[in-house]
């Protein structure tokens, strides 16, 4: 039976498309958001396949499928779509987040060890300094409401400020301009077309208005100042680390605008994503009376300040976050070009298709998710999240492109819920319903004012 007529929790979607998505829907509905551009029978289907003019461009949708693909062929499609590298370009340069081969892996190699589990620990205490401070800020401004994305992306590039440049050179002011700018670049980039999304000829005029460029500007700018204020050997180990990459002839492996890249990638990858999701988690919490009862009482039971290793127990917490993820993935689409000809199914691929894995559908697939739309966070507690299939879930991406960040978000999330729910209560205002948009990542459009109010 239908969730609704069970009275299950269903929290807002976009009401799927009438239809299934065409070339020239895609061009029209340039200025829709691309979670509406999905019929019902999107949720149903294994793999769908549209035709872009000279491209293919096809829908992953069966968790086999997408293993195959993503993991098994990743030499074949670990590069970024066309619209992603043009879209995050001028922001974040060739970073690693979106070159491949060769520079990806050299990249990789240098950063993902620096945020690997095994160093989580020294980045708590900025996890709580940030927490700490935007609950004071919250507090304030009680009673509410208050834009939470905003300023939970602007603690959230504080965390990443901290591990990069530390206490002296990350001023809060700077991450609030940062966040500020991430924001003004999104909206820019929002007046593209959807079909740049999914892969635009390379002739068509270059996507970024002046707006975005004078945001990408702003961002790259206030980075490389940072920098220079932070010499060699200042920074905190994050950045030390980057810095002192060589390569094999003892040259940096990333200095002037290469570094410059590497840092804006760090800071954008590692804030707006924990941002939505903290977003998300505090709006259905602050729904569901009951899921928020059990979190407050788990939360109770940590230290005032809760270290790396204090987490463990907050094991309802943590499937409340995963189960906003799941409805709510910050990453809704991961886009990849094929490099070279391929056949996946029936359908032939050559170089430079589209594929398409789409957590946003996977996560509330019909065949492998009871009650898709339904928010109910059980479904991740350890014994029940060990019978879902794999490759039905992934907030993070998956195989070798999984995101490098994945354990630091996890724990930050945990400490700043831990920090927000202890000291304030949030509300959602009546009449109110966030409506899900998706263009880069996946955000309330108009943000997400929720009341808040300090906690006796
Ligand atoms: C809730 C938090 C986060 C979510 C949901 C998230 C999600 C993702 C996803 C889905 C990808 C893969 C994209 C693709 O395959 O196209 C990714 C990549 C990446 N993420 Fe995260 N992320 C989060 C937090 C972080 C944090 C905190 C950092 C760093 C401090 C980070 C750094 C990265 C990096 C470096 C990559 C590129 C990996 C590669 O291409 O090899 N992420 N993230």
């Amino acid at each position: 039976m239908d969730a609704h007529a069970l009275g299950l929790p269903v929290p807002p979607m976009p009401p799927p498309a009438a239809r299934p998505p065409s070339f020239l829907r895609l061009v029209l509905g340039g200025r829709g958001d691309l979670l509406s551009l999905f019929p019902a029978e999107a949720y149903r289907r294994q793999v769908m396949s549209f035709r872009l003019p000279g491209r293919l461009v096809l829908v992953l949708n069966h968790p086999e499928v997408v293993r195959e693909v993503f993991v098994g062929r990743h030499d074949t499609y670990q590069r970024k779509s066309r619209f992603m590298e043009r879209a995050l370009a001028p922001v974040i340069g060739d970073s690693l987040f979106i070159n491949h081969g060769a520079v990806w892996a050299e990249r990789r190699a240098v950063i993902g060890p620096e945020l690997h589990p095994a160093k989580l620990e020294r980045f708590h205490p900025l996890f709580l300094r940030a927490a700490e401070e935007l609950a004071e800020d919250l507090a304030r401004a009680a009673p509410g409401p208050v834009e939470l994305s905003a300023a939970l992306a602007a603690a959230t590039a504080r965390v990443v400020m901290l591990a990069l440049f530390g206490e002296r050179g990350a001023r809060r002011a700077d991450a609030a301009a940062l966040a500020g700018a991430f924001a003004a670049y999104q909206a820019a980039a929002e007046n593209l077309d959807l079909f740049h999304l999914l892969g635009l000829p390379a002739w068509l005029p270059s996507p970024q208005g002046r707006a975005a460029r004078r945001a990408a500007q702003a961002i790259r700018g206030l980075i490389a100042r940072l920098l220079a204020a932070t010499p060699p050997g200042a920074g905190a180990p994050l950045l030390e680390a980057v810095r002192a990459a060589r390569r094999p002839d003892g040259a940096p492996l990333l200095a002037g605008e290469a570094l410059v890249d590497e840092v804006a990638m760090l800071l954008l990858a590692g804030s707006e994503t924990a941002a939505n999701a903290l977003t998300w988690t505090l709006y259905l919490l602050a729904a569901h009376p009951e899921a928020e009862r059990r979190v407050r009482e788990e939360l109770a039971a940590l230290p005032a300040a809760p270290g790396a290793d204090t987490l463990a127990p907050l094991v309802f917490t943590r499937a409340v976050l995963q189960e906003a993820m799941r409805l709510y993935p910050p990453v809704a689409v991961l886009s990849r070009q094929a490099l070279g000809p391929d056949r996946i199914r029936r359908w032939s691929v050559r170089p430079g298709d589209t594929v398409l894995c789409v957590p946003w559908l996977l996560h509330r697939h019909a065949m492998w998710w009871e009650h898709p739309h339904a928010f109910l966070p059980e479904r991740f507690l350890p014994e029940a999240a060990r019978r879902q299939p794999k490759f039905t879930y992934m907030p993070f991406g998956l195989g070798p492109r999984v995101c490098a960040g994945a354990a630091f978000g996890m724990a930050e999330m945990q400490v700043f819920l831990a920090v927000l729910l202890r000291r304030l209560a949030f509300s959602v205002p009546e009449g109110f319903a966030p409506r899900p948009f998706c263009r880069l990542t996946l955000r309330a459009a108009g943000g997400m004012p929720l009341r808040v109010a300090p906690r006796r």
